[in-house]
């Protein structure tokens, strides 16, 4: 079925909201056949009031995962994974189950327990406490394994970063390189993504950026500038930077098949539900839309910065858009409709 126009109106007006609730930048890239258009609205530096600008790079939290997913269903193409073989096989001993399979970690059932839920529970003091910390993979995953897990190998939808962690070690063991260098070569260089970077453990943003604002859990607190950070918390599963142009890139090629085989885009399009008119993939989110109509992509929330990029089923229109602002749910519910806007158009209810 012919998708609905988008609402360029909307789409502007859903920004302006979020503006309103507390970011202080919101914006957005469509990319629609071909036809791009960019709304950026509010600034991307509250001390110098610099505009916020479509060109601006950002931290992408956990859109991070379907990079670090792709990789690894390339590895599945060239033979050197097996999504139904146990972590453990690849991994020796690192799990305390052998049952956990490769695909439980891609699809959030490995019940491995999230620790960011500890890091976290204080938004602003957690923050400051990792913010320049360098972890290695294997000290997240012990602050993990602390915990009972949440279910049973191959049981329900159960969110964890822990599982792209251990994404990112099987990236490290079956490529004998660093994530950074598989990103670059297999996604960044192929795609030609000038606006990504994997750039951990350093703390800044190469290039032109704009700065990201945590709000604190105390109602009408001082917005914290959370720009300058390792995000070594999460690595593989939410340390890229990336731009608009290039998220609209990466999920458009994603869905039109040029990362991987079609037989392993079929496996990363195997649904769970994931709550609501959610389902997970592997490393990738379904959302149906208002409309009816389905949208493939990730979102992300890193300190300071909420991040929206999905694409149609064809890969054939993209939006990638960010707010400069996080830890604000009436930001995050207001730019949630920035896909209805784009991909609902005037039919979004
Ligand atoms: C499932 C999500 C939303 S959370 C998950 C991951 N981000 C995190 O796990 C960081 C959570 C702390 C972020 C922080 N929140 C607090 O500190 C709350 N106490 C803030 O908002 O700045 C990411 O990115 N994912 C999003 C995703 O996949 O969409």
């Amino acid at each position: 079925t012919a998708m609905p126009q988008p609402d360029l109106t909307a789409l502007r007006s859903v920004l302006r909201t979020a503006v309103g609730q507390g970011a202080p930048g919101a914006m957005a890239r469509l990319d629609d056949h071909g036809t791009v258009h960019q709304v950026a609205v509010g600034v991307a530096d509250r001390r110098t009031g610099r505009a916020l600008s479509t060109a601006d790079r950002f931290r992408i939290g956990s859109v991070t995962k379907t990079f670090s997913a792709v990789v690894l269903l390339q590895l599945v193409d060239e033979g050197r994974l097996a999504l139904d073989a146990p972590v453990n096989r690849y991994l020796p001993g690192l799990l305390p189950d052998d049952r956990i399979t490769v695909r439980h970690v891609l699809s959030h059932r490995s019940g491995l327990y999230d620790y960011s839920d500890d890091l976290f529970a204080r938004s602003v003091s957690g923050f400051e406490a990792v913010r320049t910390k360098v972890f290695t993979y294997r000290r997240l995953i012990d602050r993990s394994l602390r915990h009972a897990r949440t279910t049973a190998p191959g049981g329900p939808y159960s969110y964890s970063n822990t599982n792209f962690v251990v994404a990112g070690l099987l990236i490290e063991k079956l490529t004998g390189q660093p994530v950074a260098t598989a990103y670059r070569r297999r996604i960044i260089e192929p795609l030609r993504l000038t606006d990504t970077f994997y750039v951990h453990p350093d703390t800044a943003i190469p290039g032109r950026y704009t700065r990201g604002y945590l709000t604190p859990d105390t109602p009408g607190g001082a917005l914290v500038d959370a720009t300058r950070q390792t995000v070594s918390w999460a690595q593989s599963a939410g340390a890229l930077i990336s731009g608009t142009k290039d998220l609209d890139t990466f999920l458009s090629a994603l869905l039109r098949g040029r990362l991987m085989s079609a037989g392993a885009l079929k496996e990363m399009r195997r649904w769970v539900p994931a709550g609501g008119t959610q389902s997970y993939g592997l490393g990738l989110r379904r959302r149906r839309l208002s409309c009816g109509i389905s949208v493939y992509g990730h979102t992300g929330a890193v300190q300071g910065y909420y991040t929206y990029a999905f694409t149609s089923g064809d890969g054939r229109r993209s939006l990638a858009a960010l707010a400069n602002a996080s830890n604000s749910s009436t930001v995050h519910t207001a730019m949630l409709r920035t896909l209805d806007a784009a991909f609902c158009g005037r039919t979004a209810t």
